[in-house]
C-alpha cells in the first residue's frame, strides 16, 4: 500500500490479520444482506448496491493482507455465543447482519488509519453507505408489509389487551395501531415495547397512535396522525425516511392534501357512526366510492365496521379496513380476524380480473406501486 509506516515486527502480522478478518466478515455480512434483497425482496436496485459495496472492499483485500491469514491460530473461531445459534425472524438475521457490517467496517477505519489513510477514507464512506442502505432496506420491507396488508387493528384499553392482540396476530393480522388516550406515560411506554415484539415476532407492523416520541421510543414501523395531530412535515423530519406516516381523512379535501404531503397511509372514514369516536359524523360509503377512485396509496376504511356491514365497504371499493370493537370486543378475535380477511381475501380474488375502474382509468394503487 502507498503509505504505509514503519511497524513493529511484532504488530505488522496482527495488523494485517485484524484487516483480513474484517475485510471477510464484512463482505460476509453485505452477501447475507444481499441475498434477502435479491432472492426475498426480488429488488433489483437494492441487490446492485450490495454488489456494489462488496466490489469495493474486494479492492482493499489485497494478496498481501490474505497471506497474513492464520485461521488454524485463530481463537475467535471456537468463540459463540449461544445468541448466535437463533434467529426469531429474517428481520433479526438482518439486524444481526448490519450490525455485524457496520462493526467491521469501523474496525477496517481504525486500523485502517495505521495501515493506509486511503483505505481508512473510503471503509469510512462505506460505513455511511451502509447505514443509508440499511435505512432504504427497512423502508422498502415497511412499504411492502403495508401494500399486503388488507386487515388493520387499532386497539382500546383492555384488560386483555396483550391476548387479544396475540389472538388476532394468530388470525393472520397485518397491522396493529396501539391507541390509547387514557393511561399515563409510563404504562403507554410499557405497553407499547410489549407490543412491538409481539408484532415482531409475527411478522407485523406496529404504529402507534398520535405519539412520535412513543413511537421513536419503542422503534415502533410508524405513527398514525389526525388532523388535529402534528403536521405531516414535521412528523417526517421527526421520523426520518423509513417510518410510515399515516394520515386520517374525513373528506375528499383531506385526502388531496394527505396525498400532496406525502402520507404512506390513509384512514378513510369514519364511515358509519361509532362510539369508538363519539360525536364525529360519518363520512358515509360515498366518501369510501370517493377513495377507491382518487387514493393512490394504502388505504384502510375505518369507523363503525363490523361482520353485518363489512360486504357493503367492500362493495364501495374498499380493499383493506380498519377495526377497533370488532376485534378488541369479539369473543373469538382470531376467529373475527380471520372471517374479515377471508372477506377481504374474497374482494382481492374477484378483483383480480378487473384492471380498471368504472370510469375506464386504471386501478390507481398500481400506477403507484
Ligand atoms: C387507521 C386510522 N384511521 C383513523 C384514525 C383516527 O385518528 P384521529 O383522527 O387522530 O383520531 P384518534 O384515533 O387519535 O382519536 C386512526 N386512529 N387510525
Ligand atoms: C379511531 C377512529 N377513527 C375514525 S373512526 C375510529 C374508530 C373506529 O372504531 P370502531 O371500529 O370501534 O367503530
Ligand atoms: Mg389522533
Amino acid at each position: 500500500m502507498g503509505n504505509t509506516h514503519s511497524r513493529s515486527q511484532f504488530a505488522q502480522p496482527a495488523l494485517y490479520r485484524i484487516l483480513d478478518a474484517n475485510l471477510d466478515r464484512t463482505r460476509e455480512g453485505i452477501r447475507v444482506v444481499e441475498e434477502w434483497c435479491r432472492f426475498g425482496l426480488n429488488n433489483a436496485q437494492l441487490t446492485e448496491r450490495c454488489k456494489y459495496l462488496r466490489q469495493e472492499l474486494a479492492k482493499w483485500h489485497t494478496p498481501e493482507l490474505r497471506a497474513a491469514r492464520n485461521t488454524p491460530g485463530d481463537l475467535g473461531t471456537e468463540l459463540t455465543h449461544p445468541q448466535e445459534e437463533t434467529r426469531d425472524s429474517i428481520e433479526q438475521v438482518l439486524q444481526v447482519n448490519f450490525c455485524r457490517i457496520e462493526e467491521a467496517l469501523r474496525v477496517l477505519e481504525e486500523y485502517g488509519k495505521v495501515y493506509s489513510t486511503e483505505m481508512a477514507a473510503a471503509v469510512k464512506q462505506m460505513r455511511y453507505q451502509v447505514y443509508t442502505l440499511e435505512s432504504s432496506l427497512m423502508a422498502y420491507q415497511r412499504h411492502q408489509k403495508l401494500k399486503q396488508a388488507s386487515l388493520y387493528l387499532v386497539t382500546s384499553p383492555s384488560e386483555t389487551l396483550f391476548n387479544t392482540i396475540e389472538a388476532a396476530l394468530q388470525g393472520g393480522l397485518a397491522i396493529v395501531q396501539y391507541r390509547d388516550k387514557e393511561t399515563d406515560d409510563l404504562t403507554r411506554l410499557s405497553n407499547a415495547r410489549k407490543l412491538q415484539q409481539l408484532c415482531q415476532d409475527y411478522g407485523a407492523l406496529f404504529i402507534v397512535n398520535d405519539r412520535i416520541d412513543l413511537a421513536l421510543a419503542v422503534d415502533a414501523d410508524g405513527v398514525h396522525l389526525g388532523q388535529q395531530d402534528m403536521p405531516l412535515e414535521s412528523a417526517r423530519q421527526l421520523l426520518g425516511p423509513q417510518r410510515l406516516i399515516g394520515r386520517s381523512t374525513t373528506n375528499p379535501s383531506e385526502l388531496d392534501r394527505a396525498i400532496r404531503e406525502g402520507a404512506d397511509y390513509v384512514g378513510v372514514g369514519p364511515v358509519y357512526e361509532t362510539p369508538t369516536k363519539e360525536g364525529k359524523v360519518a363520512a358515509g360509503v360515498e366518501y369510501v366510492q370517493y377513495a377507491a377512485e382518487h387514493c393512490p396509496m394504502p388505504w384502510f376504511a375505518i369507523g363503525g365496521i363490523d361482520t353485518t356491514n363489512v360486504q357493503e365497504v367492500l362493495s364501495a371499493g374498499a380493499q383493506r379496513i380498519s377495526v377497533v370493537r370488532a376485534i378488541m370486543q369479539a369473543d373469538q378475535p382470531t376467529l373475527a380476524t380471520q372471517y374479515f380477511l377471508a372477506q377481504l381475501n374474497q374482494k382481492q380474488t374477484l378483483r383480480g380480473s378487473r384492471k380498471v375502474l368504472s370510469n375506464g382509468h386504471p386501478v390507481t394503487e398500481e400506477l403507484w406501486s
